[in-house]
């Protein structure tokens, strides 16, 4: 659906984005991440048909953004990071605006403007000024923008950055339900617990470069390692307890009076055997649970590499 290959971008003697592959697939959320200056907008901007490569394609349902730039664009829902409002227009007026320039009758346009303001809480402000909006709602706007038209793919750059909790929260929700309604979706966010909630895959860019792809799960064990568990015994039984018993079967990689962790790439395996083993010996288990992986770690691991 998202396809690009060998994609780049020069502007003058700078590179700006070299040689990227990439492929998203309907109902795949892939997140984009990387330092400021790293070349997301740019390669944002090359999909959605807005600059033209240097080098390589990329097509947005089967279509090539160079040679058939305007039902890309059709087929495309961008959200920049600096949405152009017309702050003159109220938004009802904007939605409709936008929606004929894409080519929609009038009943849809209407029915689609009021189904999107309605779901964003801003209903309410339909007739009001955007001038007078604030930024997350300026923010909300541009998204219901997006969104007219219904299309198949989006791009959605820094989608929640100006906006309330609440606000984000209601965002998030509406790029899970797009996601499981089969559309392709490309997000770039500094918010890494945003991309830890949304994203099937994560695409990390520096320098122009992506230096990274994969699933969370399949990076974290990449750069981090094995996954860390972590053992708690009930009172009065200190963690330490169980690292005599226990010591044919794993290495201790840390240990407090509350708990003992260890690494293992098969717990489907070791840990029924760790806890048959503490039953048979009267030690009764307060908690055993894998300890999360903050995508964080993980970011700043291969960025700072
Ligand atoms: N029109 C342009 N002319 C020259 N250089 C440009 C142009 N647009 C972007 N650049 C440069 O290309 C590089 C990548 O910029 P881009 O906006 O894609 O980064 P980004 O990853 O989106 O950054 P941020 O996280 O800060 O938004 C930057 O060094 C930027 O200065």
């Amino acid at each position: 659906m998202i396809e690009a290959s060998q994609l780049s971008k020069q502007f003058g003697a700078f590179q700006a984005v070299r040689s990227i592959n990439l492929n998203i697939q309907p109902g795949e959320l892939l997140a984009l991440l990387g330092p400021n200056g790293a070349g997301k907008t740019t390669t944002v901007r090359m999909l959605g048909a807005i600059l033209k490569p240097s080098s390589g394609y990329a097509r947005i349902c089967g279509h090539d953004v160079v040679q058939e730039a305007e039902t890309v664009r059709s087929k495309v829902g961008l959200l920049t990071e600096y949405p152009g409002l017309y702050g003159r227009m109220a938004a009802m007026e904007y939605l409709d605006f936008f929606g004929s320039l894409l080519g929609l009758e009038a009943h849809t346009r209407q029915a689609r403007a009021e189904l999107l303001l309605r779901q964003f809480g801003m209903w309410e402000a339909r007739e009001r000024k955007l001038d007078g909006y604030s930024k997350g709602m300026k923010q909300k706007i541009a998204l219901v923008r997006a969104l007219i038209h219904d299309p198949p793919v989006l791009f959605l750059d820094e989608p929640t950055t100006a906006m309330d909790p609440q606000s984000a929260r209601t965002v998030r929700d509406a790029i899970h339900d797009l996601r499981a309604a089969d559309r392709s979706i490309l997000l770039t966010t500094h918010n890494l617990s945003e991309a830890e909630v949304l994203a099937d895959r994560i695409a990390i860019i520096r320098s122009g470069q992506i230096i990274a792809q994969g699933t969370i799960a399949e990076l974290t064990r990449q750069l981090l390692g094995a996954p860390i568990y972590e053992l708690r015994l009930a009172p009065p039984f200190p963690a330490s307890a169980a690292a005599p018993i226990l010591a044919d079967l794993i290495s201790v990689e840390s240990q407090s009076d509350t708990a003992l962790r260890y690494r293992t790439s098969e717990p489907h395996l070791l840990n029924p055997q760790i806890l048959s083993r503490l039953a048979s010996t009267g030690l009764p288990v307060l908690a055993l649970a894998e300890v999360p992986q903050r995508l964080e770690e993980v970011y700043l691991r291969i960025v700072a590499d």
